[in-house]
């Protein structure tokens, strides 16, 4: 199958730290890529160069079939590359549809009706419609988290960029939202998750990569992964045991 995200030796330098060195790899259409690894590895840096926040000394980003290396974020976005962030970050003050609205207008570009469409969609798609008119500064975490999400699903992606979203969330929360980015994927969207939290990125992704000085040490099937010497050395004994 024709990849959707072909990495291609990619590397990016901060002054003279090496933060990414010749990375490849490839996310399938549809495909759910879990990526670990210790603090400091590289994870978001790689995440910003695949949406065009940063971008990278060397190396070639291909998506969907075109070299998008040179491209900005924004365009990056209209393509189909949305992105999600951390610490979750709504307008307060504005509803929870308002928000998902500006995902449309702003990311992906979409006016009047086609942008009301497109914000409802992705309300639904992250279960946040009953709250649509709710003030988003009132949301609990676990809907901030899904309204991170539905913000990056109003530009119509077809990969979506998860960096570190279940953290914070408690453990009854944790299951609602890995059903929700599950659901996602099942619907076609591929998805590159990074997780500190091993357990959730297990119950979703198809493949996992482990990162460690922005090198890969190992990618494939994840439970395969997490039992890789090399993994449980650089990434630590004890992660291996909370997957477990
Ligand atoms: N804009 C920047 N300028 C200089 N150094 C940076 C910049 N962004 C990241 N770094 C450095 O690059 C390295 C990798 O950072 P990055 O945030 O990508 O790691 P990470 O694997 O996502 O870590 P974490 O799991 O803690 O979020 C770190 O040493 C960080 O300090």
């Amino acid at each position: 199958m024709t990849p959707l995200l072909e990495i291609s030796g990619l590397a990016k330098r901060f002054g003279k730290l090496t933060v990414i060195d010749d990375l490849s790899f490839t996310v399938a259409p549809g495909e759910a890529l879990g990526v670990v690894g210790p603090n400091g590895a590289g994870k978001s840096t790689m995440l910003n160069l695949v949406n065009g926040v940063l971008r990278p000394d060397e190396g070639t980003i291909r998506f969907a079939g075109t070299d998008v290396t040179r491209i900005g974020a924004d365009r990056r976005c209209r393509a189909g590359i949305g992105r999600s962030y951390q610490i979750p970050r709504p307008f307060g003050e504005m509803t929870v549809f308002g928000n998902a609205l500006v995902g449309a207008t702003l990311g992906a570009g979409l006016r009047g009706r086609h942008a009301h469409r497109a914000a409802f969609e992705a309300l639904e798609r992250t279960e946040l419609m009953s709250l649509a008119n709710s003030p988003a500064g009132a949301l609990r975490l676990l809907d901030r988290k899904r309204l991170e999400l539905a913000r990056a699903m109003a530009c119509g992606p077809r990969l979506i960029l998860l960096d570190e979203i279940a953290g914070g969330l408690t453990d009854s929360e944790l299951p609602t939202l890995v059903d929700t980015v599950r659901g996602l994927r099942d619907s076609g969207v591929a998805v590159i998750w990074i997780e500190h939290i091993v357990h959730a990125l297990l119950a979703v992704v198809d493949r996992l990569m482990c990162l460690t000085y922005g090198t890969m040490l190992a990618i494939g099937d994840p439970q395969a992964v997490m039992r890789d010497p090399e993994v449980v050395t650089a990434y630590l004994g004890h992660t291996v045991e909370r997957a477990s």
